[in-house]
């Protein structure tokens, strides 16, 4: 089966009049792109044609021949309650309509129904079925915890629960049409889950990427939808848009938190009517891209704030992924670590070094505001300075110095360090709570303590000794 069939499930449309399941067809195919579809012309097929094909949703007539309408909807739903129907009928009026709704139907129309009402209501009805079968898959998948395609994860180092449980949710949501939020803080690895996404959804065009962020207005439709020939001063050709480059695969709007109200609504659009216009141009072109958004912002608090359309954060969150930054993944570390010393050490020609053992220690005491990337930039910066044998902290030390010592414990809160009620604690005692703090956080670790307070190491070292003895 092609991936690039929309949606994912079939759709069945029952009529006794083959001018009307062709035309039906058409207008599906053309105007909303639904392109997964099969024809029934005699009612007595019906079952047969749902328990061979992969059928999620039937568009129903009620006045056929042999059987109705009516006889396959109660059928439908006896022996199929997992498949949505939709009647879609000749007949006017209103106590059929609610017969239909009792005894089932997820809606009813009639033919006559202006077509971008009855477009709207089989929209509606795909985006149920296929969150319907999100929620039986996910079901699935927490029961077993199992990855169907772990391959397409390899370059993403994790031994994290909570990211596996984003590639089971990834594999869930594959199929689906409908756009995905990627949020997490910059180098978290936001991409690198788009390609994958990509790669899952098996769709043969390719992964195109756009960073919106400061794009006025007039740039982004530009770059998003293309224009004509003289579209407007200097465009003296025609150039098809990033939508255009990206048919038949996926779309990728990075630091869609920075994209600017105007530029917003028409995302919106975009989104809600799968059309858009090159710039120039009186003709609409549907959109065959999936819509992968990512931002290091928190969306909801900008749609709370005002800075970010509501209509446009609820369209794009029906599916999302949060991924968490590396501090509080450091479980990652060590792996991490081996995997960009081993591509850095290929990348150089060199040899891979030995890792100190405290060397992951020492990085849990980094907050590492680059994430990921930054870890790797440091991977590859000790490796250029590596002399042989066991690796040099040196690198990574320095950071992590840098970092501590432009840490303002009180920068974060607003809340007192000590009760104004109670009295002080003396110097001797502060003294040895971080000494304990410190010797808690580095494991045991004495060289790495020291570091962490500040002192040397025989200086910690006799503070120990000191209150031990005491
Ligand atoms: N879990 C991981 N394992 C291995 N490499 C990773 C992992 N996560 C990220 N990377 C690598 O880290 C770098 C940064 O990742 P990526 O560009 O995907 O982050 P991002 O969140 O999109 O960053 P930004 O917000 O700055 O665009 C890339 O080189 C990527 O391949």
């Amino acid at each position: 089966m092609s991936s690039n069939l929309y949606p994912s499930f079939g759709i069945l449309l029952v009529d006794d009049e083959a001018s009307f399941l062709r035309s039906f067809s058409l207008m599906l195919e053309s105007q909303a792109g639904i392109n997964h579809l099969y024809q029934c012309q005699d009612s007595r097929d019906v079952m047969q044609t749902i328990a061979r094909e992969p059928i999620g949703l039937v568009l129903l007539d009620l006045t056929m021949p042999h059987l109705s309408g009516e006889a396959l909807l109660r059928q439908i739903v006896e022996q199929h309650p997992e498949i949505g129907v939709i009647v879609v009928s000749g007949l006017n009026q209103l106590e059929t309509a609610v017969h239909c709704m009792r005894l089932g139907a997820h809606d009813y129309f009639i033919k006559t129904t202006e077509e971008s009402r009855l477009l709207d209501g089989i929209q509606r009805a795909i985006r149920m079925q296929e969150m319907r079968l999100e929620n039986l898959e996910m079901r699935r998948r927490f029961l077993s915890d199992t990855l169907d395609r772990p391959e397409i994860f390899a370059d993403i180092v994790t031994q994290d629960k909570g990211m596996r449980s984003v590639f089971q949710y990834l594999e869930v949501i594959s199929a689906s049409s409908q756009p995905v939020l990627i949020s997490g803080e910059s180098g978290t690895g936001k991409e690198a889950i788009a390609r994958a996404i990509h790669a899952l959804s098996g769709r043969s065009g390719p992964m195109v990427s756009v960073n919106v962020a400061g794009l006025d207005d007039g740039i982004f439709a530009d770059t998003l939808f293309g224009h004509k020939r003289g579209a407007f001063t200097g465009a003296d050709k025609a150039r098809a848009g990033m939508i255009d480059q990206a048919s038949g695969g996926t779309l990728l709007l990075d630091e869609i938190g920075d994209l600017s109200l105007a530029s917003q609504i028409k995302l919106l659009r975009l989104l809600q009517e799968g059309e858009y216009y090159p710039l120039g141009s009186d003709r609409p072109k549907r959109i065959h891209a999936r819509v992968l958004v990512a931002t290091h912002h928190n969306l909801e608090r900008k749609q709370r704030d005002g800075s970010f359309r509501k209509d446009l954060y609820y369209r794009l969150c029906t599916h999302q992924v949060e991924l968490p930054p590396l501090r509080q993944r450091q479980g990652d570390l060590p792996l991490l670590l081996d995997y960009f010393l081993a591509e850095a050490a290929e990348e150089l020609g060199r040899n891979k070094p030995t890792v100190p053992k405290e060397l992951p220690t020492l990085l849990r005491h980094y907050t590492f505001p680059g994430n990921i990337r930054e870890l790797r930039a440091l991977c590859f910066d000790a490796l250029s300075r590596h002399q042989g044998g066991v690796l040099s902290m040196e690198v990574f030390r320095r950071v992590i110095g840098r970092d501590t010592a432009t840490t303002d414990p009180t920068a974060e809160s607003d809340a007192p360090l000590f009760a104004a009620d109670r009295p002080l604690p003396s110097l001797q005692e502060v003294a040895d709570l971080l000494v304990a703090e410190a010797m808690k956080r580095a494991q045991g670790n004495q060289s790495l303590a020291s570091r962490l307070l500040g002192i040397s190491q025989p200086a910690l070292s006799k503070r120990l000794k000191k209150s031990q003895s005491s």
